[in-house]
């Protein structure tokens, strides 16, 4: 994050000569059968130093990576002066220099340990006890709704990070949740995504948690007021707003504004990234399903994370290992994309909440000093819970043209051992058995002995596995909420090496303003058909998409916009 290139630095010329020289010897199958040691020299548990008990390994054998190499990438992560920026972040300088903000979600897990004093950081605990009061009332059946009811469904409308991790660890902690209490989670502004959720809702028994760091987000202001809507035909006197709406934001004003009382208005501050706030009052979904108690079991599991971080040296850095060996596929290897495969149903939201974690962290082209990178910055993130994929899309990781790093995650017990745990067998026989066809493959000469001598050339060569494919194999004893926690933890720590080596900013996201902004306009034409009439899109392509202004932009899509006007029935 000193904003420098990563090209400029010695180990990053040093791997490339190793990549060239030496790639064709980095063969997984020859890596292990000439070192037996090697399982035990590229794997490490973690155990967490204080706090819950949290534990996992974290297998890395499996990659082609050989001692010297890891050592040059561990130089690249010193020279980027990694633990400078990393004791940076958890001092609460201002690392996010676009917007001059410190970047502290450390500070809403931090349990005393470490002296943080950005403004704000004091307040942690006394929202901690808010979310505490509050959800114990609503679970307890203490808090009301405007007729006298219980509160039996909740639903938090907010979008991006005010959704997706919340949306995610009620989904992993299930096996935690208070089962009579309905959670809905709102975000997409189609407005089929509210209609369908009220669908299932009682006004007198619903609960809405506007979920917004700004508070100004189209998306959630409008479903908001929708849903304030549909509240108030039934409960017509706005009184009874305050029973049902509580707000999870940084923006005081914008909150009253809307009708919500500041003591129902749960704060955070604005060195909460939006993707990285699960941890602050944007969890509060997360508390009400599983019990204020297990929110923070969450949080201390994660602040286990963050003293392994912050204090392990690079070798033995859980965070820097994974994202140093990422690095070295996504750029020397030229893997654009990066696999999350959690063989854990319950953990099926993983890879979409990283999505935005990693890519929108660490998808940027320029330098924190403005220059344009000549590598690859953030990989593509995707997955899916195992076994799916493996009936879906593995055909392409194992036999496709690319090379996909996959990491495989899961726990070593499940929440639901039925038939005395078989299909908890069948699960992990398959999480322990993808990495291994993966590296390891199926040579011709195997598929020969296999199909017998009257086999086509043809088919045989379709049958062969290349093998010498990545992974890395993450398994813990059981999905706690410490375990997840750290889990979690474990990413963000990864995405923050990554950018800090790159020389960009994780924690901006300039690059979701454009579209935004080209929305507005055209929402305002939408009504208009005269004012798109005359520019229709045979102008456009003369003007070059850099040099014209914005009103021309959005001309570009005039055809598209004539064909609405045309079809729309309202
Ligand atoms: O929480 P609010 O402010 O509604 O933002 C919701 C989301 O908006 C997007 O445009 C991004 O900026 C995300 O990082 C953010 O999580």
């Amino acid at each position: 994050m000193s904003g420098r290139p990563a090209s400029e630095y010695p180990s990053w010329k040093k791997l490339q000569q190793t990549y060239d020289s030496d790639k064709s010897k980095l063969v997984l199958k020859e890596l292990f059968a000439q070192d037996p040691q090697r399982f035990a020299k590229f794997s490490k548990e973690y155990v967490s130093p204080d706090g819950p008990p949290v534990t996992f390994l974290l297998d890395y054998s499996k990659n082609l990576i050989t001692e010297p190499i890891l050592n040059t990438l561990l130089s690249l992560a010193r020279e980027a002066e990694l633990e400078t920026y990393r004791d940076k972040m958890f001092a609460g300088e201002h690392i996010n220099t676009s917007e001059d903000r410190a970047v502290l979600h450390v500070a809403l897990r931090n349990f005393n340990d470490f002296q943080i004093q950005e403004a704000g950081a004091s307040e942690v605990q006394g929202v901690l006890a808010h979310i505490k009061e509050f959800t114990e009332a609503v679970r307890s059946g203490a808090w009301k709704g405007y007729t006298g009811k219980t509160i039996n469904t909740i639903v938090n409308i907010g979008i991006g990070g005010s959704d997706l991790g919340p949306v995610m660890v009620t989904e992993a902690l299930k096996p935690y949740a208070k089962r009579d209490l309905t959670a809905h989670f709102v975000s997409n502004i189609d407005g089929t995504h509210i209609a369908e959720t009220l669908r299932e809702c009682d006004p007198e028994r619903t609960l809405f948690i506007i979920a917004s760091k700004t508070f100004t987000t189209q998306e959630t202001i409008t479903n908001a007021h929708t849903a304030r809507e549909w509240f108030l035909a039934s409960a017509k006197d706005k009184a009874h707003v305050a029973k049902h709406f509580v707000a999870l934001s940084t923006n005081t004003k914008a909150v009253t504004e809307f009708g919500i009382s500041s003591t129902n208005m749960f704060q955070f501050w604005d060195w909460v990234g939006g993707r990285y706030s699960l941890w602050s009052a944007i969890g509060l979904s997360i508390a009400l399903v599983i019990g204020y108690d297990n929110f923070e079991e969450l949080l201390k599991g994660a602040h286990g994370m963050d003293k392994h971080f912050k204090t392990a040296p690079l070798e033995q850095n859980l965070p820097v290992l994974l994202a140093v060996v990422g690095l070295w596929y996504n750029d020397f290897y030229g893997a654009q994309t990066q696999l999350l495969l959690p063989y854990d149903q319950y953990m099926h939201k993983f890879a979409d909440y990283f999505q935005q974690g990693d890519m929108e962290s660490n998808g940027k082209f320029v330098t924190k000093g403005g220059q344009r990178v000549d590598y690859q910055t953030g990989p593509i993130i995707w997955g899916a819970a195992g076994t799916n994929g493996q009936h879906s899309f593995y055909q392409l990781v194992h036999q496709g043209t690319k090379l996909i790093p996959a990491d495989f995650i899961a726990p070593a017990t499940t929440h639901n051992p039925i038939r005395n745990s078989l299909h908890h067998r069948i699960l992990l026989s398959n999480f322990f058995a993808q990495p291994e066809a993966l590296a390891f493959g199926k040579t011709e000469e195997e598929v020969r002995k296999e199909v017998g001598p009257n086999a086509s050339e043809a088919l045989i060569k379709s049958k062969v596995f290349e093998g010498n494919r990545p992974s890395n194999s993450i398994m813990f004893p059981k999905l706690t909420p410490a375990t997840l926690g750290a889990l979690i933890a474990l990413y963000e720590h990864k995405i923050f090496t990554q950018g800090v080596i790159w020389g960009i900013n994780s924690f901006d996201q300039m690059g979701v303003e454009l579209g935004k902004v080209l929305a507005k306009n055209i929402l305002a034409q939408l009504d208009k058909p005269q004012d798109v009439v005359g520019h229709d899109s045979s102008v456009s392509p003369h003007f070059s998409l850099m040099t014209m202004p914005l009103t021309c932009i959005t001309l570009q899509t005039t055809g598209v916009i004539h064909y609405y006007q045309k079809h729309r029935v309202e």
